[in-house]
């Protein structure tokens, strides 16, 4: 039997509901060594809860998630939580020797250096601003060289050399074919550079998977057929009629006080 396409982790009828409230629909998705995925969709959409069940980090309320034995999955998330006085050494520390990774103090300057974070490593990390915290939280994510990698909007609120830094860096990690990639981005340019399928989400539904290089021969952009799916699937303003605003008006308990603020003051 042949390892090479085993799954790094895989989704089976993934369902995840939030106060009554489904946000995920019967996922089914199989990330395999060398897979490249980049995940797009509306804001609220589900990207991020997904990726958070495919990493074990949530629980899906039904369906399963399925990592395979010894997979180590590295994510990093759009925002983390540090608790309040602990520096970022402290954490380094602790995926180290979690994950038992014994590396040699070079390679790991080597990596402080790249990303411009050595300065930053003995300062409270609850107290370091967002692209700060970021550039920490990608150094997590690549340190414990992980099978899967998972980025969640991995350049917002980085500066530009910042951004060149990590492109640099994450370029390497994948010249190792063996590697695989999530990237959840609102960043056209980077699924195309990095990712050879587009998964596109809505309403907590994978609504299409498509190859990227099909996509650029088709409509010249992974942007232009972005744009085309949030066409498609956008719901019209149009549709909305006057009259279906006034029901709202007179249905909501915030809008009709508002109204009756609004007629009290306006001249
Ligand atoms: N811990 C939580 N408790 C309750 N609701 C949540 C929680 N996390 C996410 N949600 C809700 O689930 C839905 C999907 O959120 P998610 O962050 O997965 O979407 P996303 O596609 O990643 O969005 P974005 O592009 O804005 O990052 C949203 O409506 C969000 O408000």
């Amino acid at each position: 039997m042949q390892q090479e396409n085993k799954y790094l982790v895989k989704a089976t009828n993934i369902s995840k509901i939030y106060n009554h409230q489904p946000v995920l629909s019967d996922i089914n998705l199989e990330v395999k060594k060398g897979d490249r995925i980049g995940i797009v969709g509306p804001n609220g959409s589900g990207k991020t809860t997904l990726c958070e069940i495919l990493a074990q980090l949530r629980r899906p309320s039904s369906g399963q998630a399925l990592k395979e034995y010894g997979v180590r999955i590295g994510m990093q998330l759009q925002e983390s939580k540090y608790p309040k006085g602990t520096t970022a050494y402290d954490i380094l520390n602790l995926y180290l020797k979690t994950y038992k990774l014994y590396l040699e103090p070079e390679i790991i300057l080597n990596y402080l250096t790249t990303l411009n974070v050595k300065e930053l490593m003995n300062k409270d990390i609850s107290k370091l601003s967002g692209g700060q915290q970021q550039r920490i939280n990608i150094l997590l994510a690549l340190i414990i060289n992980p099978d899967l990698i998972i980025l969640d909007e991995l350049a917002t609120g980085l500066d530009l050399e910042s951004k060149e830094r990590i492109y640099e860096l994450l370029s390497q990690f994948l010249g190792n074919q063996e590697k695989g990639l999530i990237i959840i981005s609102h960043n056209m340019d980077e699924i195309q550079n990095f990712c050879d399928t587009l998964i596109f989400m809505m309403n907590g539904v994978i609504q299409k998977i498509s190859n990227v290089q099909e996509i650029v021969r088709e409509f010249g952009t992974v942007e232009k057929f972005v744009k085309e799916k949030f066409k498609e699937y956008q719901i019209q303003p149009t549709n909305i009629s006057n009259n279906n605003l006034n029901q709202e008006v007179s249905n909501d308990k915030w809008a009709k006080q508002w109204k009756k603020y609004v007629d009290k003051n306006k001249k």
